[in-house]
């Protein structure tokens, strides 16, 4: 169906005054306790993937509408993510919420006759903050956890792609427990008032500043939130990659929704030998993937907002590199090129800010020390790194850098694939989305034990009045430590023993096995010889 013919209501925020009522009926819906019935999430969320399906051309031309996003990505990154996140629930929920027994070494030894189990209980109920370049996904994936896990949840989608923001609204009103899911429409002052309301879990999605509005309203109440936000991810390019491969992915990359990826690189850290063969292999792929220049291409989506084009225009404004692939941009169709600026100096816009659209820095560096010691500097805790190098080099990067998740040799694979936990590290998030991590995130991991009435006579020790025989029994139980004061194993003769019994091996099926092969060889021999 063609965007143009779909009906998308006008962009309408939802009445500040009525949000406190909207927060007090998923609260009230929780406490009835319903949402905890496993068969009842199944049919929410089976409900929710044909939802989906029957909304697609509102939700493909909501997505055109507001971000330009070709008819390809809409269903690829979208609209058939979420109905793959349902699908993975449907799948797998009744393997999740399966209560799992705790046993040795967990539970110790001498309280093995005691029931230990881990319950998953829904937290309660759920606020979901969307942030405007995956409006779809980043709103109603972690839904689909919400859902999973037993909550209930108001989203509140971003106000700057109103069009998926409406199609949602009533998608989700329709459809689901409208006792149990809504939508608020708004920006700030919907939010300000959301927060206002007493919730059990937030997750949020958005920039690191409103992030930190929105974590120090929940410390208030002490509710648990998870943040998914952004970084200045760095991406090292060392003698030893393949600059074709890594020129085509990262370029990649930066041309999926117009670059507006919170994983995608921000800078690139090339070594200084390498980077006019890396330009030349960019400018390549450029061509590849837009035979008729970008403007031209059916696939490229568009800047969200003149706001956005024009903080990307000022970071390109205001650097000091010098731009040697793209370059072009066009305000009337909020259209910027993909591009990228060769730095001389760290201490620059494009390297400094946040890009989170098609533009992209290269600085060369004389070796991996002096890459590492860049990105550590520029950001710490980014939320994605890339490393294109040796086995030995790449792994390196992974020790002397961290970052939320990492992808070898490629751009964001690591967020490409719905299933996998994604999440960001110190300043680039906190909490974990995605796959069995999204229910885990909805989820409180409440411990039981059930322990039976016989067993107050091992139990004796713990009651008054006190026996110092019995506290030197529990003593004689804890496991005495085999290393010195020092950290050192001390191997003495439990060592030893242990040793020549395990024949090397740590576990016991190991040893038993290392066993029998000693023996059938002795044995064999043995035949040999006497023949
Ligand atoms: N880690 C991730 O999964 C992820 C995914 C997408 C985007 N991001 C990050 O999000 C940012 C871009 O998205 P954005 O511009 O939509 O983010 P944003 O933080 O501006 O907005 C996100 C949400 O917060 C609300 N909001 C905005 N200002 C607010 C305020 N002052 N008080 C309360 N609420 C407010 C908005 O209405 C919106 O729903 C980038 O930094 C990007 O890296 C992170
Ligand atoms: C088609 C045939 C086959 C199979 C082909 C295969 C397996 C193709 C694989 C394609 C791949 C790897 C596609 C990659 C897609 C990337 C995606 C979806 C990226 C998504 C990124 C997202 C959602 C970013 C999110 C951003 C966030 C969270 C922050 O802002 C064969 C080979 C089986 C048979 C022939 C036909």
């Amino acid at each position: 169906m063609a965007a143009t013919s779909v009906k998308i209501p006008e962009f309408e925020t939802t009445a500040v005054d009525v949000i406190p009522a909207i927060a007090s009926n998923v609260r009230g819906t929780f406490r009835t306790n319903k949402t905890k019935n496993v068969q009842w999430r199944l049919t929410q969320l089976r409900k929710l993937y044909w939802a989906i399906e029957d909304y697609r051309p509102q939700l493909m031309a909501a997505l055109k509408k507001d971000l330009n996003k070709s008819e390809y990505e809409a269903v690829l990154t979208e609209v058939d993510w979420v109905k793959s996140d349902c699908m993975f629930m449907i799948k797998n929920l009744e393997t999740f919420v399966k209560d799992e027994k705790l046993a040795a070494p967990t539970v110790p030894a001498h309280f093995s006759l005691m029931k230990f189990r881990v319950r998953k209980e829904p937290l309660g109920a759920a606020l979901i903050i969307g942030p405007y370049n995956y409006p779809v996904q980043l709103t109603l994936s972690p839904l689909v956890g919400a859902i999973a896990a037993g909550c209930t949840a108001v989203l509140k989608p971003s106000e700057l792609t109103p069009n998926c923001a409406m199609v949602m609204k009533e998608m989700v009103q329709k459809r689901l427990d409208p006792n149990a899911y809504a939508v608020v429409n708004g920006g700030i002052p919907e939010v300000t008032a959301l927060l206002e309301e007493k919730w059990d879990k937030i997750f949020f999605t958005g920039s690191a500043q409103v992030g930190t509005v929105i974590a120090k309203k929940a410390a208030e109440t002490l509710t648990p939130v998870c943040l998914e936000l952004g970084g200045r991810n760095p991406a090292f390019i060392t003698k030893n990659a393949n600059l074709k491969v890594a020129a085509k992915r990262l370029l990649w990359g930066k041309t999926l929704n117009a670059g507006q990826v919170c994983l995608s690189q921000n800078y690139i850290l090339v070594d200084i030998d390498l980077v006019p063969n890396f330009i030349e292999h960019l400018k390549d792929a450029y061509k590849e993937y837009f035979p008729n220049g970008a403007k031209a291409s059916p696939d490229l989506g568009r800047i969200v907002n003149a706001r956005h084009f024009h903080r990307l225009k000022k970071m390109l404004d205001e650097t000091k590199g010098k731009i040697v692939m793209g370059g072009e941009m066009d305000e009337s169709e909020l259209f910027i090129e993909p591009t990228a600026v060769l730095l001389n100096s760290t201490n620059d816009s494009m390297m400094t800010e946040e890009s989170f659209g098609p533009i992209f820095s290269i600085y060369p560096v004389h070796s991996l020390d002096q890459a590492l010691n860049i990105a550590n500097s520029v950001h710490r805790t980014p939320l994605a790194l890339y490393s294109f190098g040796s086995k030995k080099e790449n792994e390196r990067v992974l020790n002397e850098m961290t970052s939320g998740g990492a992808t070898l040799n490629d751009s964001y694979f690591h967020g490409s694939v719905n299933t996998v936990p994604f999440g960001g590290v110190g300043d680039s998030g906190t909490g974990v989305a995605h796959g069995k991590a999204a229910f885990d995130t909805f989820s409180h991991t409440r411990t039981i034990a059930e322990i039976p009435n016989w067993a107050d006579g091992i139990l004796r020790a713990r009651y008054m009045p006190y026996d110092f025989k019995n506290l030197r029994m529990i003593r004689a139980l804890a496991p005495k430590p085999n290393f010195d004061r020092n950290g050192k194993v001390i191997k003495g003769l439990g060592y030893w023993i242990s040793l020549v019994l395990g024949l090397g091996a740590k576990g016991a099926k190991g040893a038993l096995l290392r066993w029998l092969l000693v023996l059938a060889g002795g044995y064999f021999y043995q035949q040999r010889r006497q023949s």
